[in-house]
């Protein structure tokens, strides 16, 4: 078996681009010359997930254009290549080895995903049959994604008699998704002995993030490449009987003392290759937020620096009475030591005018949360009228524990269009801030921010924890009601208060309203609130959870 150069396109494909992913697919292939076979994505002519894209019949007119482009294109190697494959009324998620005008190969996925984000069976039917073909004296067999997270496919495939296996993938980004890869992948070679060319899109997609960190696995299930997390690139691998090369340098092995570090960090690279692919992919000129002096928007920002450049910032400070100096001064500090547009505008004549208005309809009413809502709004308006007149994206601040529990407003501080931390949270959002300064080696969150009590600053003195559990009990209950599935009975029995879990599993439950409203923004745990979590905004199932909650609280007292 003579040596063969693999190269491994870890690149960007953007959904329903088919011209330009094409496009990318044939200046790669110009680019790699040298390999003897360049391997793409899963869809990577339509981009991953298409969705009803799917359902257009000149969608697949345009895929089978791409194809044979492509296959045109592939004259010095083979290309192998994702995309959607239609066979009389079924649609099939397909991968095609593509080589001088024709089709040598084509397998169709055999284990469609149906759970957590994915909704292949909407689309897709299941291929039945194992593939494999042969290049240069090569036996070389095909999976996609999901078909490598069972036994089955590759069983199959190894019964005819193949030396490795390339399996390309659309697989998401989720705190320790690499780790779990890489268990299922070692699993897979102790079955089979069967080398693996695991090769992922790289971009963002709305809520998903492919992270891409590509890898080869060799026959005893040492790791013998592994390609960068978030960044696309292309780069080529040795694949000979007496083993796998790479050029591509595996990163040093991970130290107990920095998983902790090396998890920041795979997140932080996550959001910024998420807020960066959304404003691009959708045309921004740049991203607008408002700087409140707090801690979510002092992350936000930080972020969004990083994915876009400083230039391509404004942060609007919009103070009210209860702002506090603190607030002010922290928000220009950071906005100085970022380098971003920053303005001051006053909410204060805004909200009067809106009460003066509205005071025969509120006379006799006493004060209450509507007069914080207003401030909120009142900011809301403004952000989004900049957004209007400048092109730009209003990028809204919220982390996952108050969206969890309905603490903010809707069209006030909810207003926006992207929502780079909400799946983030807020113990989190401490460790990320405190991460970023650390990586960044200077105070681009300043700490004064990092370190005062979170408040919303809606009224004189208050505090988030006035209103909340303290956030290292909240993101606890969070985690195990909403990402775990845990009973709220369960819940008390592992040491919560039973009146911490009851407030907060009512708030999550009557809160979901909120949430569908809600900006879209990157999934980064296993279970985010979106299409990881699908629950009904009318639901009496929360009468019954409570009712269990508060008769195990009265049988304990009597
Ligand atoms: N099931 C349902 N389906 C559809 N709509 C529903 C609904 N239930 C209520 N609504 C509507 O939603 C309204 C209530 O929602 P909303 O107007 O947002 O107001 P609401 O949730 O009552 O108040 C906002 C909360 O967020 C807190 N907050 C606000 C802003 C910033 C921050 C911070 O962390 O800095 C915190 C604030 O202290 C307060 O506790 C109702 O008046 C009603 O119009
Ligand atoms: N004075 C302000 N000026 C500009 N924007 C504000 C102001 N107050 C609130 N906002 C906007 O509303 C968002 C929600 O406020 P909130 O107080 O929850 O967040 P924060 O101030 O960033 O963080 P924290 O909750 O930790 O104080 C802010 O992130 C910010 O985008
Ligand atoms: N596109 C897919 O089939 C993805 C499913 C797979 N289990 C993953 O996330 O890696």
């Amino acid at each position: 078996m003579k040596p063969i150069s693999v190269a491994i396109a870890q690149l960007d494909f953007t959904v329903g681009a088919i011209r330009s992913n094409t496009a990318t697919i044939v200046d790669c292939l110009a680019q790699q010359s040298d390999a003897d076979i360049v391997v793409f994505p899963e869809l990577a002519i339509t981009g991953y997930p298409p969705e009803d894209l799917l359902f257009r019949a000149d969608f697949d007119e345009q895929v089978g254009h791409a194809l044979q482009q492509i296959a045109d294109a592939a004259e010095k190697q083979v290309a192998v290549v994702g995309h959607p494959q239609r066979v009389g009324n079924e649609l099939f998620n397909s991968v095609s080895v593509l080589h001088r005008g024709t089709c040598l190969a084509r397998y169709h996925k055999q284990r469609l995903p149906q759970y957590g984000v994915f909704d292949e069976q909407r689309y897709f039917i299941p291929g039945h049959e194992p593939c494999v073909f042969s290049w240069q004296g090569h036996q070389i067999g095909l999976l996609i994604c999901e078909d490598l997270w069972h036994p089955e496919p590759l069983q199959r495939t190894v019964q005819l008699d193949v030396d490795w296996v390339i399996a390309i993938n659309a697989s998401p980004f989720e705190v320790d998704k690499h780790q779990q890869r890489l268990h299922v992948l070692q699993q897979r070679v102790h079955e089979s002995g069967c080398p693996i060319v695991y090769v992922n899109n790289c971009g963002g997609q709305d809520e998903l993030v492919f992270d891409g960190h590509s890898l080869v696995m060799d026959s005893t299930g040492e790791l013998v490449a592994e390609f960068p997390h978030c960044q696309p690139c292309c780069e080529k691998v040795q694949i000979s009987a007496s083993g796998i090369t790479a050029d591509k340098k595996l990163s040093a092995p991970r130290q107990s003392d920095a998983y902790e570090f090396q998890r920041l960090e795979e997140v932080r690279q996550a959001l910024v290759l998420s807020i960066r692919d959304y404003v691009r992919k959708n045309g921004f000129k740049g991203v607008t937020l408002g700087l409140s002096g707090g801690i979510d928007s002092g992350l936000t920002i930080a972020l969004a620096a990083e994915a876009l450049g400083a230039d391509k910032i404004h942060a609007v400070m919009m103070p009210f009475r209860y702002t506090s100096k603190m607030s002010l001064d922290d928000a220009e500090q950071q906005a100085k030591v970022l380098g971003v547009k920053y303005d001051v505008i006053a909410i204060e004549p805004i909200y009067e005018s809106f009460m003066q208005q509205l005071a025969p309809q509120l006379d006799g009413h006493s004060r209450d949360v509507t007069e914080e809502n207003l401030q909120a709004r009142s900011r809301g308006v403004l952000l989004m009228a900049l957004s209007n007149k400048t092109g730009s994206l209003v990028l809204t601040t919220g982390n996952k524990s108050e969206l969890a529990v309905g603490y903010c407003t809707l069209y006030g501080d909810m207003c926006g269009g992207f929502a780079p931390i909400k799946d983030v949270p807020k113990t989190m959002v401490f460790a990320l801030a405190r991460h970023m300064n650390a990586t960044a080696g200077t105070e681009v969150i300043p700490t004064r921010v990092i370190e005062r009590p979170p408040s919303a600053e809606l009224a004189p003195d208050q505090t988030d924890q006035d209103s909340l559990p303290d956030y290292d009990t909240l993101d606890k209950i969070i985690h195990l009601y909403v990402e775990q599935d845990w009973n709220p009975t369960a819940i008390v029995d592992a040491g919560f208060s039973r009146a911490d879990v009851l407030r907060v599993v009512r708030l999550i439950d009557i809160n979901e309203y909120k949430r569908r409203q809600g900006a879209v923004g990157p999934k980064i745990t296993s279970r985010n609130f979106s299409k990881d979590r699908r629950y009904p905004i009318t639901n009496h199932y929360r009468y019954e959870l409570e009712r269990q909650l508060t008769a195990e609280e009265s049988h304990e007292k009597n």
